[in-house]
């Protein structure tokens, strides 16, 4: 269904005959023509014609006709008292919801109310907290390509800004690549482009948004930006960069309905890419740092550290994860703090306490600066002020802290303001009193107790009448719209005093009131009111204050984030035994030495972890072969996080470790069971490999899991192979690669730098046992056709699968399994032993089992025919094209 925003096309045909409600809403959906406009009807917020029809269907309410002198249009509304609920459906269907509000007092107006709209709700800039997950982060970004002076291309500019917390960064990367490396790192809900930039990963998971143009020229950005920061020149770097924040805060501010800058977006930060352990999207996805592709949130390495407290502290572990750091002083002190908290229990568990009451100080600071924050926010951040004493005696003692100790701002001034001005448990609601403590505002206070002394007197006018008039049955009371009177039934009317006028006649009584009554009416009704609105500009005075010290408010909310997240690696580190890192000295080639190392997040999951160590010595290669599930690829992985964890601050899984600090993390994993996008898939593998071979260093740690397998075994095995060897001769980086190319191994024979790793299996009958441990050699066996057994694959197709290796081979896999159960029982490496299947033969029964895997429900005819197939074919000659093409038909075979 295509969207409906800007005009509906219903309402543009009749657009010039509709009455001047309906013309104001027109009105609104040509300025926003992006946007889906829900226009403020009293109470409800309303959508007409086609738009209406989507908002029924979305949101899913009732669809209702309106009717008036000129026609009938379709009509839906959403009521605003509970409107979270409903934007959000629609902001996840993708719509830009534009929010027409009255911004006039419908009583006070003359004729028709006055509309505006006040707020655009887009992916990307929500700030409304009903919207957000605590914790999270919402930014929207942008991409500008860099021009030198000379007008050649140089590299890319990148803005982002989350318009709920006010954080707001820029960066520029070399390549295309990196702009989608960067992009993943900071996962925007929307990315905004104008009609000359330059496109991104059409694949990536956020909302693409067109904008004007104009947004990013250069003098608009500037001029935008010097609104924000006092010498954006010193912030920013280049041209790119500038257009790119222009455009983001341009955007923001148009969301937020706001015609001047955010006033909480007071600091522009910049990022430099090679201050940071990169992480391209292929790593941060295979290292399942974030998402592990639906196993439940702890089950990733974010959810195994996330020990936080608070909001704060959440996102502030999430940018550490996401930005791993290079410079070793910065390592060395976040894990001096954790150190520090790991070994001092109480302070540890004081401190994560304490910071469990802090609200979410960078959200506050924006809804303050914004004018959206009520009286219950101010007594929030001051809840949150008032625990900034005890953090700092917390931390007093502990001298890696002594940097927060000193940064902790306790805003005094601002949390006495608060604490004089805003009462304890304040109403939501700002306009109707009971906001503004006793004793704040002589003239404030002047007018409760007048308004207090009415109702009092008041109260004490039934028992004075009743004795005035001697009617025992006479009350006094008060109603909405006849204010207040004295009621008398209709038997003692006679009695009434000649002084009460009737006010209103019900069936039984008469109501009534007195001179006086009526000017003790007005003087209460009066004070309350004057009152009331009183209390509203003592508020907005004392946000109006309290906004001015958003800059400070933000500086402490980072502390408070930082505490809350280094705390959160402290007790991550304690509940799950990992050891702090030692850095190599910088001058040290890079090399990796774990003793007893853990996977942090697969060690959660397993009832017992089998640890491994690693020695990796600059500019090794590590081939590691052993069985399917034999816990390759878990182990290469747990390397690479060790390193990456030790970059982030955090104590790491190991019994000891020595560590490089890297430049960069690489992760290609081969094409696997997934030949379902075919050439693409294996194309996406090369263009990986090329990236790597292009960019890593003798400081990158290279990680290959089955690199090859995306096209024939003789074309996988040499692509292995020449990787290999290039990366062990021309780049020197730390490599782990994993494979079932038995012939690689080899390479250890002829190049020092290149050792074997396996794991090892036993098998006693037809059960194999993985023992996941890694020992120097080759493996000699890959039990494919034992794991298929044991994943239930029906015994004809395993036995054909038997058969098929056996007569490809002349030999069966069992005088391999057998002997490689033997070197185990021995405890020398297979390799030496080894009796290396041909590969070719054996990729062939994998591929025949792989299909059969993919539908255990196949009849063994078939199988055995396919199987049958695979053998005459010669996958050695073939074309990767024409390989996939077969394997395409064979597996057509097979799904008939
Ligand atoms: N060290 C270990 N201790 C205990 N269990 C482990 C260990 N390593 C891996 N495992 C378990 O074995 C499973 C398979 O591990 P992994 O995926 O690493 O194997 P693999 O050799 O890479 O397999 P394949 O070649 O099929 O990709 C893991 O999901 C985990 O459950």
């Amino acid at each position: 269904m295509t969207p409906v925003t800007g005009l509906p096309p219903a309402m543009a045909d009749c657009k010039d005959d509709v009455t001047p409600m309906l013309s104001q809403y027109v009105e609104l959906c040509e300025q926003h023509p992006d946007a889906l406009v829900l226009f403020q009807v009293g109470d409800f917020y309303e959508a007409f014609c086609e738009a209406a029809e989507e908002v029924a269907r979305v949101c899913e309410v009732t669809l209702t006709q309106r009717e008036d002198s000129t026609g009938e249009y379709p009509m839906a509304g959403i009521p605003i008292d509970n409107a979270a609920s409903y934007l959000e459906r629609l902001v996840d269907a993708d719509y830009r919801v534009a929010l027409a509000d009255q911004v006039e007092d419908a009583e006070q107006a003359s004729g028709l109310v006055d509309r505006a709209v006040t707020r655009v709700i887009t992916p990307g800039t929500v700030v409304e907290d009903e919207l957000l997950a605590a914790g999270s982060t919402t930014y929207v970004a942008s991409v500008v390509e860099r021009e030198t002076d000379d007008g050649e291309r140089d590299g890319y500019g990148i803005a982002a800004v989350d318009a709920s917390t006010g954080e707001c960064f820029v960066t520029t990367v070399p390549t295309r690549g990196n702009v989608r490396e960067e992009l993943d790192r900071i996962q925007p809900n929307e990315l905004l482009v104008a009609g000359d930039a330059p496109t991104v990963d059409p694949d990536g998971n956020w909302m693409e948004t067109e904008i004007d143009a104009e947004l990013f020229e250069r003098e608009v950005a500037r001029d935008r930006l010097s609104e924000y920061v006092a010498d954006p020149d010193r912030r920013i770097d280049n041209d790119a960069e500038a257009r790119a924040c222009g455009a983001v805060l341009a955007y923001a501010e148009y969301t937020q309905g706001d015609d001047g800058p955010l006033e909480y977006v007071s600091r522009i930060r910049r990022h430099d890419h090679r201050d940071q352990l990169r992480l391209d999207a292929a790593a941060i996805r295979s290292l399942e740092l974030f998402d592990n592709r639906g196993a439940g949130s702890r089950a990733t390495v974010f959810g195994v550290l996330d020990e936080t407290a608070s909001a704060l502290g959440r996102r502030c572990l999430d940018r550490w994860l996401r930005r791993p750091l290079v410079d070793r002083a910065e390592i060395e002190a976040r894990l001096d703090a954790v150190d520090a908290l790991v070994g001092d229990g109480i302070a540890r568990s004081d401190l994560h306490d304490r910071l469990g009451e802090a609200y979410d100080l960078e959200r506050l600071a924006g809804r303050i600066s914004q004018e959206r924050a009520n009286a219950r926010d101010l007594r929030a951040l001051y809840a949150t002020l008032s625990i900034v004493p005890e953090l700092k005696e917390l931390i007093a003692d502990i001298p890696a802290l002594s940097d927060h100790h000193a940064r902790l701002d306790e805003l005094r001034d601002v949390a006495t303001l608060i604490d004089e001005a805003i009462t304890t448990d304040p109403p939501m609601e700002l306009t109707e009193g009971g906001v503004i403590k006793q004793s704040f505002d002589n003239e404030l206070d002047t007018l409760r107790t007048t308004e207090q002394d009415g109702r009092e007197w008041v109260a004490d006018l039934e028992a004075a009448e009743r004795e005035r008039t001697g009617i025992d049955s006479l009350s006094v009371g008060h109603n909405q719209v006849h204010g207040y009177y004295i009621e008398v039934t209709n038997p003692n009317l006679d009695q009434v005093p000649d002084d009460y006028t009737r006010r209103q006649t019900l069936k039984n009584a008469e109501r009534f009131y007195t001179p006086e009554l009526k000017e003790r009416e007005d003087e209460i009704f009066g004070a309350a009111d004057r009152a009331d609105s009183l209390e509203y500009e003592l508020f907005c005075d004392v946000r109006a204050t309290v906004a001015a010290e958003t800059d400070r408010i933000q500086t402490l909310a980072s502390v408070i984030a930082e505490l809350d997240a280094l705390c959160s690696l402290a007790i991550a580190a304690t509940k799950n035994d990992y050891v702090r890192p030692d850095l190599q000295a910088a001058a040290a080639e890079p090399s990796i030495e774990i003793h007893g190392g853990r996977h942090p997040v697969v060690e959660t999951t397993q009832q017992e972890f089998v640890p491994n160590d690693t020695d990796l010595d600059a500019g090794g290669v590590a081939i590691i072969t052993g069985p399917n599930m034999s816990g390759k690829s878990t182990y290469m992985r747990q390397v690479a996080l060790c390193c990456l964890l030790a970059q982030t601050g955090s104590f790491v899984p190991a019994e000891a470790a020595t560590l490089p600090v890297l430049d960069r993390i690489f992760t290609r994993v081969g094409a696997s069971d997934d030949i379902a996008g075919g050439q693409s898939t294996f194309m996406r593998e090369m263009s990986e490999l090329t990236e790597i071979l292009h960019d890593a260093t003798d400081r990158s740690l290279v990680l290959l899991d089955e690199v090859g397998r995306g096209t024939s075994t003789a074309d996988g095995l040499a692509i292995a192979q020449a990787t290999t060897e290039f990366i062990h001769d021309e780049l020197d980086a730390l490599t782990l690669f994993a494979t079932h190319y038995h012939g690689l191994t080899d390479l250890a024979d002829e190049r020092a730098g290149v050792h074997n790793l396996h794991f090892a299996a036993t098998r006693e009958g037809d059960d194999v046992t993985f023992l996941h441990r890694v020992a120097p050699g080759a493996s000699s066996a890959s039990y494919g056709i034992e794991v298929a057994r044991m994943a239930g694959v029906p015994t004809p197709v395993v036995d054909r699968a038997r058969e098929v290796v056996a007569s490809t081979t002349g030999d069966a896999s069992d005088s391999d399994a057998a002997a490689d159960t033997a070197d185990d029982a021995a405890g020398q490496p297979a390799a030496d032993n080894d009796t290396t299947t041909d590969p070719t033969a054996s990729a062939a029964a994998d591929d025949a089992l792989a299909d059969a895997l993919a539908d255990q429900t196949l009849d063994a005819e078939t199988v055995a025919a396919v199987a049958a197939e695979l053998q005459e074919i010669d996958i050695a000659t073939m074309t990767p094209l024409e390989a996939l093409n077969t394997l395409d038909e064979l597996r057509t075979t097979l799904e008939r």
